[in-house]
Order: C-alpha cells, then structure tokens, then sequence
C-alpha cells in the first residue's frame, strides 16, 4: 500500500484558481456597481461579495473532492443506489453485518458504498485491511464516533483520534490489563459467574432465563469489581431486591441500549413528543450519574495499585505535568466502563447458543473439563479450584471461544477508517483520494466464502490448527497483481510476505516467527487489528474461558421455545453497536448431575 502526500496537480489548481478568479471579478464588478449607484452601501456590499467568493470557493472545492472520489471508484462494484441519499436506507437495517457480508459475497473482496457524498470503498480482503488498518496515515472516522461523545461525556479513549491525548490515556491504562492483573481477575469472574450459578440454581432447572441479560449484568459486576473496585451487584440485586441497585443496573443496561438505537434511528434525538425517547433522555442522564459517582468512588477509596482506575488517576500529561482533569476523566470511565459490558456479555450469549445448537461440541467441552478434573460429576460434587494454569490447558474452550467471535464478533461493523491528508494506493492498483472511507467489516471478513473454508459452519476444530488467523496464501480472494507491492511493504514478513503456515522453514527460531506472525496478513481480528486495537482484549479473554467454563460445569443450556429456534434467533439479531438481540436470549439451565446433589430444590444445602 502507498500513502502518497496530498499534491496539487496541476489541472486541478486550474480549475480551483480560475473558479476563485471569475467568482472574485464577478463580485468585484458587483461591487463596483453599486458602489456608483450609492456610496453607503460600498461596505456591505464589499463583505457579502467577499463572503459570497469564500462560499463559492468551498462548495467547489468541496463538490471537486466528491468528484475526484466518485471517479476513482468508477470502476469498484457495488450495489446500485439513489444518486442523492446513496444507500441511506441501509442504516434503518436492524442486520447491517450481514448485509456488507452478503455484499461482499456478491460483488467481491473490494467494493463500494456511498451515503449522500461520503464515498466508502469495503475491504474484505485479508492482505489489504491488514494493511490499511496497520498504517500510520489511516485514523477512525471521527465523525462516526461523534455521536458516542454525547453519551460518553466528551472524547474518550475509545472515540477520539489518534493523537497525544489518546497516546497519553493508552500508555496509561494499557499496564491494568498485565498477566499479573489478569491472574486477580481470574478469582474475581469465577466469584461473580458463582453468584449467577446459585442464581440459576434457585430458579431450578424448568425456568425460562434470559441469559443475555444474566450475561451483561455478570460483565457489569466483573468491571466495577476489576476496573473501579466498586460492587455494582448487579446480580445480586436480583435476589436481594436492592432498589437502588436494581434501578442503576436497568438505568446502565439501557442506556447503551439507548445510545445503540440511536445510531439506527438518526432522528430519535428530536423525537421529543415520544414517550419512549423522553425516557431515553432520563436514562442517559442517570448514566452520567453513576459515572460522576464512580469517579467520586475512585477518588475516595484509593484504587487498588495498577488497576486502571488508579492509573488513570495517576496519569499526567508530559508537557504540562498535570493530572488529567474531571471533564477529562469522566469521558475515560465512561468508556472503558461501556466497552466491555455488552460486547463481552454478548459473546457469552452467542456461546451458550452455539454450544446448546451442536451437541458434539458440548460433549467435548465436558471431556475437556473432566480430563482437568473441573467437571461436576456425583462423584466430584466438589472439583478443585480453577487456576490461571487451567485457563491455558482449556484448549477446545478456546477454540469455541474463537469461533464464537469468528461467527459473531461484536464490533461486527467493524473499523472505520480515513486518511485526511493522503492519498492511499491500495494495492498498486486503486488510487483513493484523501478523505475516501476505508471499512473493514469483521463479520464479513470473518464470513465470507472467498476467506474461509465452511465459512457458514460452526467448526471450533478449525481454531486447533496453529495459524487459522492468518490469510491463507494460497486461497487469496484477489488476483495476484494486487499482492506485488507486499514485498515493498512493512506488513510483509521477512521470509516472504505471502508466506503461508506450510512454507516456513524447518530451520526459523520461533521467536522470529512470533515476531513475523505479527506482521503477517489476517483474516480475524475480532478485537481489531492496528494501534486502535482492543485495549481490553486480555481481560475480555479471561472472563469468557473464566465465566463459560464454570457455567459449563454447573448446567447444559438449552433454547427455549419463545425464541422459535435458530431461525428465530437469526431474526431476532440486530446490529446496534455491538451485534446483539432484539429480545435478547431466552434459555432454559439443566443442572449437570452431580451439581444439586446435597441441595435442596431450592438450591441451598439441606440437611
Ligand atoms: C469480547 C469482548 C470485546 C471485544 C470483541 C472488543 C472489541 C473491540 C474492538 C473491535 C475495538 C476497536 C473499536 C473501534 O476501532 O471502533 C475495541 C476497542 C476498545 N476496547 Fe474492546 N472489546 C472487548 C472487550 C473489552 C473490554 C473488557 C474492555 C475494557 C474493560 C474494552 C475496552 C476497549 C477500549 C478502551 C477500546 C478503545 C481502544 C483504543 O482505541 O485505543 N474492550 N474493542
């Protein structure tokens, strides 16, 4: 990929220096006119020629950008759209993900989409995403990310550019996710996930449970535990009846709700008459009150060492010395707060799917337990203790896991990105003009035929061969011209940039290859991919083995018949911000036997 500096070729210059001119002298002889016809008006008339030259300039130049990018783009495929709104009906589409990926499927590894004048060409194809999402000169699309401010509180590390600011906050927090913070977490998820195990358990084995909001709630709990040193109890609440609790976890759990229906309905901000909207409104506010609660929180109670409440309280900017203010801390929490609740919450739902849809995987899932000695049995009422260890030697688990994000990953839209100041040439091929939108979906390019074998199956197996998140050389959806200037490239491994898991050497150190491995194209990065990528990864990673594994060992789940089956469910998904359900996942839980031996029926020991 080339990034090539903006430059003023000459023909353009023409045209935006003869425009001025002619719109100047046509003022100018404007003025001039009614200069003679009355000397009073030589001043206003003189500012609004000027004013009228000025806004001339701008919608050529503006409608010339628009322009230059329509004529690149010429000749990339895509779906046929109204000259004026683009494909503007696209957004009211509650499965947006799996339009771009059945676009993708049907018009190729590179195609375009347009919205009014902002021109997007969508990259699925492996070599060139990792490219553009790797590159220095590429950053989001902040205006995409603008209507999170609003709710956020301001810009934050998850919505703002790439720059010192985010530096700054990045450097700061990235230590709180260390192995060492990781191995703490570890007992903090397994308590919580034994809060909502006893939870299921009372409940008995007939209830309809909708596990994806048991699932939020348990991320809610094991981020104000692990992030702020708070207890959210937002599990707890639902047995203990805490009202203030209860109505802050509804308040929470609604208000991404609320933010997420907003960037379908573009309009509802207005839609002040309706009730639901209103409420809406209340619901945000209340939100901005548990944040400024949690940051009084953090400042009362002296955060634990090296959490990122502590870290980011330490924070100091390196020019000035001073310490981040509130204005400044309030958007940080609100974000690393909202970003791991729904997108880890819901990857624990599509499991709890997926498992309960494929039986042979469940069954493996349990063989793997037994063979560390975590699985319940009657005769193992009691297993040991799940240890960091353990979470490394839940090989299959992982497997699911991954799967699990392959087939749904949360950000399914995935990342939006341009480049304002430079040209980019993918490929050696297609020029884009600054200011071109660069997407790389993850759920088409994790779908799609021309990436995956049995791209539509749900194979956790295909996670136990080294390497499956790499592009495959050999079945690279583009011809091979497109790939030429990877030897040029920074992204391309030393020992051949199209190297492919077979073609390594016999004789390459391993550390060399992890070192490459990180360069190497991909075809999977639900946590993306590039220096904006999940800052949260590790602790995401640790609490779904973490949480899925204990309840795997307490219960089998089951779909329950409200959800009308998988194709109910497939209707049931839509994109927000995060890939979720409209009603979320109603799920029965079958204890395992072994699990209410000793307990009552109402789950508490008997006698
Ligand atoms: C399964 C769970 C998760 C997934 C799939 C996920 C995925 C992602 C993705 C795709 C991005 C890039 C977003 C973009 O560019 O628009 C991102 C960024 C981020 N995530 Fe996560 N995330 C998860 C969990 C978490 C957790 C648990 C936390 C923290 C508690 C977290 C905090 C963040 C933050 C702060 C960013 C912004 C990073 C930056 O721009 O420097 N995430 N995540």
């Amino acid at each position: 990929m080339q990034v090539l500096q903006l430059q003023w070729h000459f023909k353009e210059f023409f045209f935006l220096t003869a425009v001025g001119l002619i719109t100047f002298l046509a003022s100018a002889l404007v003025l001039w006119s009614n200069v003679r016809a009355s000397q009073m008006a030589a001043v206003p008339t003189a500012l609004s020629s000027g004013y009228m030259t000025l806004l001339i300039y701008i919608a050529v130049s503006f409608g010339y950008q628009v322009y230059r990018r329509s004529r690149a783009l010429k000749d990339v495929p895509g779906p046929e759209c109204d000259s004026v709104l683009g494909l503007l009906h696209l957004l009211g589409k509650r499965d947006m993900h799996r339009v771009c990926t059945e676009h993708a499927e049907k018009y190729g590894p590179i195609f375009k989409w347009r919205l009014f004048t902002f021109h997007a060409v969508i990259i699925t194809d492996p070599v060139l995403a990792t490219q553009v999402l790797r590159n220095k000169a590429v950053d989001k699309l902040r205006f995409m990310y603008s209507f999170l401010d609003v709710f956020l509180g301001g810009t934050s590390l998850l919505t703002g550019p790439t720059d010192e600011h985010w530096k700054l906050v990045r450097k700061a927090v990235a230590p709180a996710f260390s192995q060492g913070n990781m191995r703490d977490a570890l007992d903090q998820v397994v308590e919580r996930t034994l809060v909502l195990v006893n939870f299921l358990k009372v409940q008995g084995a007939t209830a309809t449970h909708n596990m994806d909001n048991l699932l939020l709630r348990e991320s809610m709990d094991v981020i104000g535990r692990f992030g702020f040193q708070k207890e959210m109890n937002a599990l707890q609440s639902l047995s203990t009846g805490n009202e203030e609790e209860a109505f802050n976890v509804t308040a929470l759990l609604r208000s991404t709700h609320e933010v997420e229906t907003r960037v379908q309905e573009i309009y509802r901000w207005w839609k002040l008459w309706k009730q639901d909207v209103r409420e809406g409104w209340e619901i945000l506010g209340r939100y901005r009150t548990i944040v400024w609660s949690l940051l009084a929180h953090i400042k009362s109670v002296k955060p634990k060492p090296g959490s990122f409440a502590d870290l980011l309280l330490r924070a100091k900017n390196p020019k000035t010395g001073q310490k981040l203010p509130d204005v400044q801390m309030f958007p940080e929490i609100a974000a690393l707060f909202f970003a791991g609740i729904d997108t880890t919450g819901h990857t624990g739902t599509f499991f709890l799917y997926m498992v309960s849809q494929h039986p042979e995987v469940e069954e493996k899932l349990m063989a793997e337990l037994d063979s560390l000695q975590l699985r319940i049995t009657p005769q193992r009422r009691h297993p040991r203790k799940m240890t960091y260890a353990d979470l490394n030697r839940l090989t299959y688990l992982q497997a699911v896991i991954k799967e699990v994000l392959r087939m749904y990953p949360p950000v399914g839209i995935g990342q939006i990105r341009v480049a304002e100041k430079h040209d980019i040439v993918l490929g050696g091929k297609l020029h884009l003009p600054a200011g071109t939108i660069m997407w790389v979906p993850h759920h088409a390019i994790q779908n799609v035929s021309f990436n995956w074998d049995d791209h539509d199956k749900f194979l956790p197996e295909r996670w136990l061969v080294p390497g499956t998140e790499y592009a495959v050389t050999e079945k690279l959806p583009l011809p091979r011209e497109w790939y030429t200037d990877m030897e040029t490239e920074a992204v391309s491994a030393a020992a051949g940039p199209l190297m492919s898991m077979e073609s390594i050497p016999a004789n390459m150190d391993v550390t060399d290859l992890a070192a490459e491995d990180s360069k190497r194209p991909k075809r999977y990065f639900p946590f993306a991919e590039g220096p904006r990528s999940c800052v949260g990864q590790s602790l995401a990673k640790v609490s779904l083995v973490a949480t899925m594994a204990t309840l795997m060992q307490h219960f089998h789940f089951s779909l329950a018949d409200e959800m009308g089956g998988p194709e109910g469910v497939r209707a049931s998904e839509q994109y927000t911000l995060v890939i979720g359900l409209a009603n979320g996942m109603s799920m029965h839980a079958v204890p395992r036997p072994g699990v209410m031996d000793g307990l009552s029926n109402n789950g508490h020991a008997s006698c």
